[in-house]
């Protein structure tokens, strides 16, 4: 491993240096064991503990087939989706894996007793399997989390729809949360030449979820002036939804629990803030019962943001506890957008606020290989930026997943793998300078 650091490192290395650099028989990587999936039965969601689930092991490099890569990983980053797995809900990512397995003899390679996990990466690529032109050892990329077969015509005008879609380091194994990953080949995009590893892979898949959600034609396509109801604006999803809105000439209303949340939103740009926990909004009286009256309460605070304009597009992702809330506040024709369910999946909200003004609700699910790409390159514009608040080594991984479930991070989180310290990977000064307070925006907060 430290010759392939070494050569990462080196300015001289070339790609043939890169091609004849021998590999490891194993390498660390943050998993998750098949054994311990009932660890936490009978406990509440809050009190299961990623710490106690996520560990660092010594695994056997994957085989590489065709169309795939193996990357050296200098750089990750904690997404929810990895909380989800280390908390065994809603379900043990080993069912996915167990199916994943069943496909075809090349799969079988997922299904294995731990789960490497982690769906972003900064890094270099080491090998590339037959059939890979476009990518060679020696590239320095990031890799976005969508895994498809593409052999069936559902998927092909979008590739989100593949019936064999899915996300890698979730459900698939070999993830980012490691010192080498395996992924396809068509998951790989060019790293941004202005970030550091870790900035370089910290927005991959909430800034492609964001932006299918929220940007494209196959999410809310917003437009100029809309207003955008932007649940936890600083968080991983809304970070990026708030930049969004702002650079796309809509207007963000941003939902946060802090003052301190408040002002990262306010220093992004956005005016329109709602401190959620400040103002005390208690959408359900109890577990079964929601309280329209604090829906309608929450309409006027954002009334009083608007000039008394409802709400073009919500971006969901809260679920239960918000959802009447977003579908009451909605305008005529508006749209609400949801991509998840931190609160719980079972929704709850009042159907003639939504038919009798036609507003119109949209799944949405991280982003097809072109949103993906359209998102990174936004990224290396300098158009959209990291939103990197913390970061970590491989090894207190637990930790740092426990602080996103427990909410207690800002926007990112990253990982570091192989990097062996912050701030290394930067190849333009000149464009990263341009951009340096944004990119620094949630630094240490
Ligand atoms: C990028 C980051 C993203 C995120 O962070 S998202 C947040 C984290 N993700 C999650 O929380 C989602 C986790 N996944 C799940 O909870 C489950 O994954 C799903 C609920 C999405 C799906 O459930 P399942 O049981 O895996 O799939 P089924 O489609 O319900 O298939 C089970 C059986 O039901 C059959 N079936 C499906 N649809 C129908 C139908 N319409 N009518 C009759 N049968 C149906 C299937 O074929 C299959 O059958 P057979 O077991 O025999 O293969
Ligand atoms: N389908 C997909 O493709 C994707 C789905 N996801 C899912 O989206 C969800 C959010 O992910 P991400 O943004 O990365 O997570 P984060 O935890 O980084 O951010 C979510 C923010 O939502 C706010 N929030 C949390 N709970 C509530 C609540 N009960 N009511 C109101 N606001 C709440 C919090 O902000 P505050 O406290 O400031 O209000 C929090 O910071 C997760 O469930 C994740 O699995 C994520 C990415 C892709």
């Amino acid at each position: 491993m430290k010759e392939i650091l070494d050569a990462i490192q080196s300015p001289d290395s070339t790609s043939a240096d890169f091609a004849a650099l021998p590999l490891p028989d194993s390498y660390r990587a943050i998993t998750v064991h098949k054994d311990e999936t009932e660890m936490f039965e009978g406990l509440e969601t809050r009190e299961k503990d990623p710490r106690k689930s996520i560990h660092l092991d010594d695994v056997p490099v994957p085989e590489l087939g065709p169309g795939e890569a193996l990357v050296a990983v200098m750089a990750s980053s904690v997404n929810y989706n990895s909380v989800w797995t280390s908390i065994f809900e809603p379900l043990s990512t080993f069912g996915f894996l167990e199916r994943y397995g069943r496909l075809s003899e090349l799969t079988k390679r997922h299904d294995l007793p731990y789960h490497i996990i982690g769906s972003d990466l900064a890094g270099v690529v080491l090998r590339t399997g037959p059939g890979v032109n476009a990518w060679n050892p020696g590239d320095e990329v990031v890799a976005h989390c969508l895994s498809v077969e593409l052999e069936s015509s559902d998927g092909h005008n979008d590739t989100m729809l593949d019936p064999e879609q899915r996300i890698w380091g979730f459900e698939t194994n070999f993830g980012g949360l490691a010192e080498i990953a395996l992924v396809k080949s068509n998951q790989l995009m060019p790293k941004p030449d202005h970030l550091s590893w870790e900035e370089a892979a910290a927005p991959g898949l909430v800034n492609s979820t964001a932006y299918r959600q929220l940007v494209s034609r196959n999410g809310a396509d917003m437009k100029q002036g809309d207003n955008v109801l932007i649940w936890g604006a600083s968080g991983g999803l809304g970070s990026y939804a708030t930049q969004f809105a702002l650079a796309g000439g809509a207007n963000p209303i941003c939902v946060v629990s802090s003052e301190q949340k408040a002002d990262i939103c306010r220093s992004m740009g956005a005016e329109a803030i709602i401190d959620r926990s400040a103002e005390g909004y208690k959408f359900w009286k109890d577990e079964r019962t929601q309280d329209p009256k604090e829906w309608k309460r929450f309409g006027k605070r954002i009334r009083e943001f608007t000039g008394g304009e409802d709400i073009d597009i919500v971006f969901e992702h809260p679920g239960r506890e918000t959802f009447g809330a977003s579908v009451y506040v909605t305008r005529k024709g508006g749209t609400i957008t949801t991509c998840a369910s931190t609160s719980g999946y079972m929704h709850e909200y009042d159907n003639r606020y939504l038919w009798m003004s036609l507003k119109r609700i949209i799944g949405s699910h991280f982003a097809n290989y072109r949103e993906a790409w359209e998102a990174n390159r936004l990224i290396a514009k300098g158009k959209i930026h990291p939103t990197l608040s913390k970061v970590y080594s491989l090894e207190e991984t637990g930790q740092a997943a426990y602080d996103v479930h427990r909410n207690l991070h800002q926007g990112k989180v990253g990982v570091l793998a192989l990097a062996p310290r912050e701030g290394l990977g930067v190849r333009d000064e000149e464009k990263r300078a341009q951009h340096i307070d944004a990119i620094n925006r949630f630094r240490n907060v």
